[in-house]
């Protein structure tokens, strides 16, 4: 492997360096260990990576106040491809490509609910953690919902264009009260809404639809107690899809979008179009691949329903039944703080500390604070038997006393959060030992966290050594 000589450059601790709750001994301090960067195909232009500081890339329009949780002193903060050396991402909507997440990447945050923009499967492959910020944007979302049952009940937008075109003529004054015939409407009280997924968002605008007057059908076969703790007392919760629609005046998707079997790509399709109630409005605030638009056309020409969502879609965007809004669902002042808030706090736990919040792809792990005179492992497996027996051999061999240690695992991956004893250790080549647990097979990945923001990082791509 070709290596840059500036980058091999050993880096040592030096108090300075030191993050203000990282105690180590003097001879601790001196212990060099080698954070450079290697040349990888896709690692892009060193030149531009700061020692010292972790950079985040970010994607989209990610609010200040959220950016402004890392500290400029330990982080930079760079757009897309201006960042070449990223330590981890930030991103909303952005259809992330593999190509994008160098080697150096140890995280993804998606600030908001839906991942499916992220090739998630892929990151565990690589043993990258992906995370997201659940119910940040939730309360914007519920309110768009409810703005989008009041806009399928009563004819607002067609009243609003009818106006402007009386304006422009100059007729509003004579034509209103005789025109406003054409646009009477219904209302919401004592309608029946079904909510299919009662998570942040479901959960939130069932109950607000309880408080509007109207009659609650939920359904979710994954409901969790601390969603069911916030659902109105007098929801009826149903066994199935169809049971929930079928007698629905309005229908609210918040699901999540999973492709592949099992998934919900297009689970609003014939079969539940075929047991909409007759004027039926379908609200589809969660991902626009969850509705099959051919059937949802074929709906809508023969019944007296109406589709409101808020994405793109190429077959439905002019049919006259249709309400198309452009993702606008988490765009609000609130959401888009707190989901970048959000979103970076969990990124600063997870590079400072090895802790595993909010993630959609990994264990929720947490240590308590590293001991004094120790240093942190973390590291990432594939989750097959013997893992952490090998791991721990390792320590022992080098004669390291670990004080404290979690296991978790999650699908195919684990990931193990070690601490061992300094004391006593002059001269320790820590970086040999991160070596030969890095190197071991079904290892991803491993760090070493000393304070310093941005080393330590190690991984095995496929039996070489990336440090
Ligand atoms: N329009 C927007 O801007 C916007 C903003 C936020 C979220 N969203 C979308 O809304 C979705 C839901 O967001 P949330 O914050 O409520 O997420 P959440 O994870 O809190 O809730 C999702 C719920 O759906 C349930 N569920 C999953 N599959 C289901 C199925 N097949 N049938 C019924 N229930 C099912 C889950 O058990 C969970 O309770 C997100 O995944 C995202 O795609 C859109
Ligand atoms: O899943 C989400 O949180 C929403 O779709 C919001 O997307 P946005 O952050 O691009 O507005």
């Amino acid at each position: 492997m070709i290596v840059s000589t500036l980058l091999r450059q050993p880096r040592h601790l030096t108090p300075a360096l030191l993050g203000p709750t990282t105690i180590l001994s003097r001879s601790m301090a001196d212990i060099s260990v080698e954070h450079g960067r290697g040349a990888w195909k896709t690692y892009g232009d060193i030149t531009s990576y700061q020692p010292g500081k972790f950079q985040i890339k970010t994607y989209n329009k990610i609010s200040p106040i959220g950016l402004a949780k890392f500290p400029s002193d330990q982080y930079e903060v760079k757009e897309g491809d201006a960042a070449q050396n990223a330590h981890a991402i930030l991103l909303r909507s952005h259809k992330l490509q593999e190509e994008e997440v160098n080697l150096t990447v140890r995280a993804i945050a998606r600030c908001g609910a839906g991942t499916n923009n992220v090739p998630v499967a892929r990151m565990s492959e690589l043993g990258i953690p992906v995370f997201n910020t659940p119910g940040a944007n939730a309360n914007a979302v519920k309110e768009l919902v409810i703005c989008g049952m009041l806009l399928g009940s009563r004819k607002i937008i067609d009243g609003i264009n009818h106006m402007y075109s009386l304006g422009e003529q100059g007729l509003a004054k004579e034509r209103v009260e005789k025109d406003k015939a054409m646009f009477g409407g219904r209302e919401l009280k004592g309608k029946t809404l079904a909510v299919v997924g009662l998570g942040h968002i479901g959960a939130a605008t069932a109950r607000d639809a309880e408080q509007l007057g109207m009659h609650v059908v939920g359904y979710d076969p994954m409901l969790s107690i601390e969603n069911a703790l916030k659902l109105p007392r007098s929801i009826q919760l149903t066994g199935g899809m169809l049971e929930a629609v079928k007698n629905a005046d309005y229908i609210s998707l918040n699901i999540p979008y999973i492709k592949g079997e099992g998934g919900t790509h297009g689970v609003i399709g014939e079969e539940v179009c075929a047991n909409l109630k007759k004027g039926a409005v379908v609200l589809n605030f969660a991902r626009g691949e969850l509705v099959d638009s051919e059937a949802m056309k074929k709906h809508l020409d023969q019944n007296d329903g109406r589709y409101v969502s808020d994405f793109p879609d190429d077959l439905l965007w002019n049919h006259p039944s249709t309400i198309l809004l452009p993702h606008l669902g988490a765009s609000t002042e609130e959401a888009e703080d707190a989901a970048a808030s959000m979103a970076a706090e969990t990124i600063r736990d997870f590079l400072e500390t090895g802790t595993i919040r909010n993630s959609v792809n990994f264990p929720a792990t947490s240590l308590p604070n590293r001991p004094e005179n120790s240093i942190r492992f973390t590291v990432v497996t594939k989750n097959v038997p013997g893992m952490l027996a090998h791991i721990s051999e390792k320590f022992a061999a080098s004669n390291l006393n670990i004080l404290q240690q979690i296991n978790q695992s999650r699908g195919n991956v684990a990931y193990n959060v070690v601490d061992v004893d300094t004391k006593g250790h002059e001269v320790v080549d820590f970086k040999e030992v991160q070596e030969k647990i890095t190197m071991l097979e079904g290892v991803l990945s491993s760090r070493v966290i000393y304070g310093v923001p941005g080393t330590g990082y190690a991984k095995n791509v496929e039996g070489d050594y990336f440090v």
